[in-house]
């Protein structure tokens, strides 16, 4: 399929952080664009951003300051016109943009399911009574916490490498991470095993990859509606409608994950206090065209059930 396209002009420019990860996905929206609209890879420019969140390996992100650590510098080059586009792993992205930049462009969904990965132990349902795991991830956490309380949990942080070594080294028999970045990095032989959703709830958005542009950019807007997938646009915006009536995060103790079904969407979430020490988790149905009303009623369910001072994060 080719589209028509507004004057090429300069190479537009798409903008990413320099992990693996990151660099993996700009370049996969390019080979999207490429076949898209029949064009050469000189019509696009990788321009990688170094960005606070990157610089910080050896304290737990929330400590210092959770949201948009890892997108604010790079929605500032779009601003300032250094970039065209913006490529992101859409779990790490505030559930609101600046003014004068839209995100609203999805490659299809990867796995969404988080992987459990170990040296010993095959499952996270074989884990030995109080056995050591690392994770820096809120949820995964209280996640862990409240289906596990003996497990004894540690802060885990860095690139597969890092974890890997620290594994190795005996610092935890176990750690977790999302499916979606292995696969994509061919590390899937890293996951002893990926753990389904009714174990585990990933986060919200887990898996897909968002493209950002400036509003008023008609070159952007053309190449990004070429590549749009609309059944994960759809899933995300049940999510993050979710994730915004919670006035949730990537830091925050949150999961949910949608699932289309033709054309209606399920939509099963879960929120934690921090601790594990309860759980509140409901799930509705709703036709597909509602899919973000969907994800706001469900929050407001959720709320709804709370008790007071629950929200450490209201
Ligand atoms: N918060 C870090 C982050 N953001 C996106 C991914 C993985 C890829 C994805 O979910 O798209 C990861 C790492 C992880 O959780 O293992």
């Amino acid at each position: 399929m080719t589209h028509a396209l507004p004057s090429p002009a300069a190479p537009l420019k798409i903008g990413t952080r320099g992990s693996p990860l990151a660099l993996w996905q700009a370049h996969e929206t390019r080979r999207s664009l490429m076949a898209a609209f029949s064009l050469p890879e000189a019509a696009f420019e990788i321009v990688v951003i170094k960005v606070t969140g990157d610089q910080v390996q050896d304290r737990a992100l929330k400590e210092i300051g959770g949201k948009g650590l890892f997108t604010r510098e790079i929605e500032d080059a779009l601003l300032d016109g250094s970039i065209d586009i913006a490529v992101h792993s859409m779990k790490d992205m505030p559930t609101l943009q600046p003014e004068g930049l839209l995100l609203d462009c999805y490659l299809p969904r990867e796995d969404v399911r988080d992987a459990f990965v170990s040296p010993t132990v095959a499952r996270l349902a074989d884990l030995p009574h109080g056995a050591t795991v690392g994770s820096s991830s809120l949820r995964r956490r209280a996640q862990l916490a409240a289906r596990r309380p003996d497990l004894n949990l540690v802060e885990f942080r860095g690139n597969v490498q890092t974890r890997m070594k620290k594994l190795e080294d005996g610092v935890a028999v176990a750690t977790f991470l999302a499916m979606a970045g292995l696969n994509r990095l061919g590390m899937a032989h890293v996951a002893r095993s990926a753990i389904e959703v009714e174990e585990m709830l990933p986060a919200v958005a887990q898996g897909a990859i968002g493209i950002e542009r400036r509003t008023a950019d008609p070159r952007a807007e053309a190449l990004l509606a070429g590549i749009h997938h609309g059944p994960t646009g759809i899933r995300l915006a049940c999510e993050r409608a979710y994730l915004q009536e919670l006035d949730g995060s990537c830091a925050t103790p949150i999961a949910g994950m949608s699932v289309l079904e033709g054309d209606r969407i399920w939509l099963r979430g879960e929120i934690l206090r921090p601790d594990g020490s309860e759980v509140i988790a409901g799930e509705i149905r709703a036709a597909a065209s509602d899919a973000a009303e969907a994800g706001r009623d469900l929050a407001r369910q959720l709320l709804g059930r709370a008790p007071e001072g629950f929200f450490s994060w209201r």
